[in-house]
């Protein structure tokens, strides 16, 4: 895994711009703490009964000063780190979405979208909160409490008073290294909690007709329920010590100012500090009290983002599990033979094996056929083909190159995987089919809809081509997407397709017009067909029996009929069932 530091990575840009609006702020703060010093000098002329009207003017002119000054300079400040803020979550979500992009099959078969978008939309939102909230709130604060110390040093207030006054502050730092720990923890576990809860979101809405159908909702409901309940369980804790840390600091602040007012009003009535003295101390301290309790907040945000930090840091270190060599070339498939030598696969965290010693040729430009009940482990061998998962080396060479050292685009460019279910976009049926050539001719589009015996429906459509599909195509049915998927495949033309159960929802006509179609189509490229229905595989040149992850059986169908196994059980089973149709 290698470390990553999305944070440091932004700001190595960006620092000069956070440099000046802390430049900003830390004028504008400074310039605030003349304020105390105004009022004390005030004080001072109001007891010694030299202050006049113009005087009060002055004073106020003085004050109104500061006060713009103050708010120009800050504000700008702010406004500048605000934007930094939003850039961090441009820069930040398109760095996720580009790394999602590079992760492969197994990371996504154990994280689920939910998490996935509570990493885009939770973590990064928490930092930069954290960013825009810490930089503006700590440098007001932390130039304020310095330059009002700075001025109490510099005024003729007894040092030994300052120090007695400020010292409750001093325990600041030990509670923030106590409580730290625990925040950010509890936060980490929050955020946790609220990327299941989404992840639930996600599969109930995803789920919703199924639930509809089974009438299932106080079930779902639930469930959902609970993880709702976690975070609120675990929100209570985080709020709980979040609010213990946030209340002491200004507590402290308190005890100061109490000491202050204990100690220097003595000194006062004792004559010992004038007035104005006495005063502008009082405000000092009172003038640190808000700071302290932001810096309490900043920290506290600190804690909690940094637990989102870390997760978007863990997310970008974990590395696609399938890597392109260093030498990896890209070739050719047009007229190569696919070569599979012993192949035994499992899959990542499982026990058993999925396939176990296939060894299979494919002849350019022939047709296969891959028979087997379902978790036979036909689809797995498509996952290693397309080098979802990797192979042992040398396990499958295609063209006499063993696949691991094909680039991905070479290899899987040159793959046409149509799925059983494919999924299509929220968007028009055109830019479903045409989705690898987004510039196909229109005569190409409507030429590979025609294939998949689509076309008759699509233009049916008001809109034709243009029909725009909802989330997940759910304005067609499960034989139109599968055909439109078909189709998205056809138009790739690639020197290799695989059909992957991909005709099962269509009726036993219209899979023998898409099967003829494209054995016509696909004349000198090879094809590789699974499916469960032996009328869809029957043509093929060889077909291939899978059972338990291992090859039973292989031959043409005369040759399998012939045969006592599996192929002639099945033939003779879905034979009597098309009779019985009949
Ligand atoms: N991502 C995965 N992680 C672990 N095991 C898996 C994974 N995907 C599939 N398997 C297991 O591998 C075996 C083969 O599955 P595969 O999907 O290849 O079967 P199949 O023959 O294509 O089935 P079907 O006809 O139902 O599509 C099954 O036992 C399945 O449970």
């Amino acid at each position: 895994m290698k470390a990553q530091r999305v944070l440091v990575d932004y700001l190595k840009g960006k620092w000069p711009y956070y440099l000046l609006a802390i430049l900003f702020m830390a004028a504008g703060n400074i310039i605030q703490s003349f304020y105390p010093r105004i009022i004390g000098s005030f004080a001072d002329q109001l007891k010694e009964e030299q202050l006049t009207y113009s005087l009060i003017v002055d004073y106020s002119l003085l004050l109104l000063g500061v006060g713009i000054a103050f708010g120009v300079l800050a504000g700008m400040g702010q406004y500048i780190v605000m934007r930094l803020g939003r850039l961090f979550e441009f820069f930040t979500r398109g760095r996720l979405f580009d790394h999602f992009m590079t992760l492969g099959e197994h990371f996504y078969s154990k994280n689920g979208v939910g998490k996935l978008l509570s990493y885009v939309m939770n973590d990064v939102t928490a930092v930069r909160e954290a960013i825009a909230r810490g930089i503006n709130q700590s440098t007001n604060s932390g130039i304020l409490i310095l330059s009002a110390a700075a001025m109490m040093l510099a005024s003729d207030i007894p040092l030994r008073l300052i120090a007695i006054s400020v010292l409750p502050l001093l325990a600041i730092p030990w509670i923030v290294s106590r409580f730290g720990p625990v925040i950010r923890s509890r936060s980490l576990s929050v955020q946790e909690a609220l990327g299941k809860m989404t992840e639930s979101a996600e599969e109930q809405f995803g789920g919703i007709r199924v639930t509809k159908k089974f009438a299932a909702e106080p079930i779902m409901g639930a469930r959902f329920g609970a993880a709702v309940d976690r975070i609120h369980e675990k929100q209570l804790k985080l709020v709980r010590v979040s609010s213990l840390f946030q209340a002491l600091i200004p507590f402290l602040g308190t005890l100061s100012l109490i000491i202050a007012i204990v100690y220097g009003g003595y000194l006062t009535i004792h004559q010992h500090i004038s007035l104005g003295n006495f005063v502008a101390l009082t405000l000092y301290i009172r003038m640190m009290v808000n700071p302290l309790q932001q810096i309490g907040g900043v920290i506290n945000t600190m804690q909690r983002s940094r637990a989102s930090l870390d997760r978007i840091n863990e997310l970008l270190a974990k590395e696609g599990e399938i890597q392109e060599a260093e030498q990896a070339l890209a070739h050719d498939l047009k007229r190569a033979g696919i070569r599979i030598r012993h192949l035994t696969f499992s899959y990542p965290d499982a026990d058993m094996e999925a396939l176990h010693d296939i060894s299979l040729d494919i002849a350019p430009g022939s047709t296969v056929g891959i028979l087997g009940k379902t978790g036979s482990g036909k689809t797995t061998l498509m996952k290693l083909l397309l080098r979802m998962y990797d192979p042992p080396e040398g396990a499958i060479r295609i063209g006499g190159v063993d696949i691991r050292q094909l680039t991905l685009e070479s290899l899987r460019d040159q793959i046409a995987y149509v799925p059983q279910e494919g999924f299509l976009f929220s968007t028009t049926i055109r830019d479903n089919i045409a989705f690898y050539r987004r510039d196909s001719a229109m005569t190409r589009i409507e030429e590979a809809a025609k294939q998949a015996q689509i076309y008759g429906n699509i233009v049916e459509f008001p809109e034709r081509f243009e029909t725009k599909l909802g989330e997940r195509g759910v304005t067609l049915s499960g034989g139109q997407r599968q055909r439109t998927s078909l189709a998205r495949g056809l138009i790739k033309r690639a020197p290799i397709m695989i059909l992957d159960d991909s005709v099962s929802a269509v009726d036993a006509v219209t899979e023998q017009k898409i099967i003829d179609t494209i054995s016509k189509e696909r004349q000198g490229l090879t094809t590789i067909v699974i499916a469960h229905r032996i009328s869809a595989l029957k043509h093929a040149d060889e077909i291939v029996v899978l059972d338990e992850g291992r090859i039973v059986q292989r031959g043409t169908h005369a040759e399998l009929i012939g045969q006592r196994g599996m192929y002639a059980t099945l033939h003779a089973i879905q034979e009597e069932g098309n009779r019985d149709a009949e």
